[in-house]
């Protein structure tokens, strides 16, 4: 039997695998525990913040400006220049770090890949280590797959996308990896073993000098930024590369976050490139936000888009403080993806692709998301043609009508209705969402949408808000009220039809009514969780004691 060659403090609960050792070596180690030991403290209280802000949420408060940083938004500052490498990011793909996806959207004609540890993936120790490995091969250049059942070799292009890799928010826990008696903090881990193995070759081939870079999720507030900055300093150090190299773009995806865009920059300013409207997580974060605000009841989960007041003005100010302070305003991701098998509703798929994406760059977005290569091509077209052949909109979409914006208007409640149709959909995209992720899948095609777990977060704080006030389901003509009895009943019908539609195959195979259980005890515990996927991080934990014992 092999084991990890471990640094003091260090113990490896995850499967032994050769290949994984190349990564887990005892310098990468010895680095992500240093990381571990200097910052554990700054996220501890980073994270025991974000419970006192909740805290005041839940006592009736809403987010808004901090006045002890009014300088900071009123001050003229800029971030530092943006790396001529990635200038263009009109378009930019996201997957999780699976191997033949990852030579996929490298290939795809988008300008950025955004490979991806967070949403789009189930944190299971197979998923997170291979992607490690498939990553290093991929700023080698020496990435490769064979598709057995197809005989198809996949290999890179002469032209690829730039890499950019999102690690786990601070809040999720990286349990195959203790360091000193503590589970790891999964997103040190995931920066760490990353940045240690590539640093080098992806400033030299790919970065032309700058790099790596990274998408920054899920966090609140500037503190959480600072802490990032701080990594990325000792980062620098420890590699004897310039100070300023690492570059990130943060993802505005918390109701929070909104009131601190300047705050977060201002914190990255020498490593940041820009911001992103992560929009689902942002409509969860909205409802978790106003957990305790009965009269926040929101609308059917596909009626609350980006035209919706608050997801407009969300978006506006983005653009408006990202382009003040001289770095890309990312739009975010339409969840539409192509449909094979029916043309006439694969065109309206992509027409709606294409107008929120029109909708995007009239405002003043610099580039966005595509969650599938058959949609890079229309998003470039739309793009390109409306950005006056130049690489981005830093310097021409200055909207200074923007800073009209007020508190008000980044909390105004969406409009709508609310159906028993949206009750089923949440429950049963959830379930199927959740079953997918359990058996190691982090992003599904489901209805013709993308599913990943910041889509699933809605569906589950939505039924959780519907049932926990009663809410009323006025949308279907007839009005019914949401209770807990109802709810049952809603979760028994949509497992027999997930049942019908998967097929009782693949339904016994899966873990569909396991995950039906934990989806129904997660929407009606009096107590809203914070993460579906922290709850359920367990379930996916598999230990190997044996292989733990050092060399
Ligand atoms: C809220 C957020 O955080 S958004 C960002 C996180 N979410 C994501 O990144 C989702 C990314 N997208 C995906 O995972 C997938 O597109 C899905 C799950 C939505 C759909 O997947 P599938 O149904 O398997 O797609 P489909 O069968 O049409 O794939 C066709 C081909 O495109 C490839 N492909 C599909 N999506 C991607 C992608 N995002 N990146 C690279 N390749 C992709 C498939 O690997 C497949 O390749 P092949 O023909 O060589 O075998
Ligand atoms: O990460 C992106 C989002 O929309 O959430
Ligand atoms: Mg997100």
């Amino acid at each position: 039997m092999s084991f990890y060659d471990v640094p003091d403090g260090v113990e490896i609960r995850g499967r032994y695998d050769h290949q994984f050792a190349q990564i887990l070596t005892r310098d990468a180690l010895q680095f992500v525990a240093g990381l571990q030991r200097e910052f554990q403290g700054q996220v501890r209280f980073a994270l025991e913040c974000r419970r006192e802000a909740k805290k005041r949420y839940n006592s009736g408060g809403s987010p808004g400006f901090d006045p002890a940083t009014r300088f900071i938004r009123e001050s003229n500052w800029k971030c530092a220049t943006v790396p001529p490498a990635v200038a263009d990011r009109s378009v930019e793909i996201t997957g999780p770090v699976e191997r033949k996806m990852i030579i996929n959207a490298l290939n795809s004609g988008a300008k950025v890949f955004m490979a991806d540890f967070e949403d789009a993936l189930s944190p299971s120790w197979e998923n997170l280590m291979k992607g490690h490995v498939n990553l290093r091969d991929a700023v080698n250049q020496t990435i490769t797959f064979h598709d057995q059942a197809r005989n198809r070799v996949y290999k890179l292009n002469d032209t690829i996308a730039k890499l950019f890799v999102r690690p786990r928010g601070w809040h999720l826990p990286e349990a195959h990896i203790i360091i000193d008696g503590e589970p790891a903090i999964g997103c040190l881990v995931d920066f760490g073993l990353y940045f240690y193995h590539n640093h080098a070759m992806y400033r030299s081939a790919h970065g032309a000098g700058f790099g790596p870079f990274f998408y920054l999720p899920k966090m609140e507030n500037s503190r959480e930024a600072r802490i990032w900055n701080n990594v990325f300093e000792r980062a620098e150090r420890t590699a004897g590369i310039e100070r300023g190299s690492i570059r990130a773009t943060v993802l505005i995806e918390t109701l929070p976050a909104v009131f601190q865009m300047d705050e977060i920059l201002y914190e990255l300013r020498d490593h940041s490139v820009g911001l992103n409207c992560g929009r689902w997580d942002y409509i969860f974060s909205y409802i978790k936000t106003f957990q305790a605000h009965p009269d926040r009841l929101l609308p059917d989960r596909v009626q609350v888009g980006m035209t919706q007041h608050f997801m407009r003005c969300y978006s506006d100010l983005l653009i408006r403080t990202c382009h003040r302070r001289g770095v890309h305003a990312m739009g975010g991701m339409a969840a539409q993806i192509p449909i094979r098998d029916n043309p006439a509703a694969n065109e309206a798929a992509l027409e709606l692709v294409r107008k929120d994406k029109l909708r995007e760059v009239r405002a003043g977005h610099d580039g966005t998301w595509a969650a599938h290569p058959g949609l890079i091509k229309p998003i470039l077209e739309v793009f390109t043609s409306n950005m006056a052949g130049k690489a981005n909109q830093i310097q021409t979409a200055a909207r200074e009508d923007a800073d009209a914006i007020t508190e008000e208007d980044l909390v105004q409640m969406p409009r709508g209705t609310r159906s028993l149709e949206g009750l089923r959909l949440n429950t049963r995209v959830g379930i199927q969402y959740l079953a997918a992720w359990l058996t190691g899948t982090g992003s599904v095609p489901l209805y013709n949408l993308m599913e990943d777990a910041a889509t699933a977060e809605i569906s589950r704080v939505q039924n959780w808000q519907w049932i926990k006030y009663g809410a009323v389901l006025n949308g279907d003509g007839v009005k019914i009220r949401v209770t807990p009895e109802l709810f049952a009943k809603v979760v028994e019908e949509e497992i027999e039809r997930i049942k019908r539609e998967v097929g009782l195959e693949k339904f016994t195979r899966g873990r569909y009514q396991e995950a039906g259980k934990i989806f129904a005890k997660q929407c009606t515990t009096p107590e809203l969780d914070d993460f579906l996927t922290l709850d359920a991080y367990n379930l996916i934990v598999v230990h190997h004691p044996k292989t733990s014992a050092r060399l």
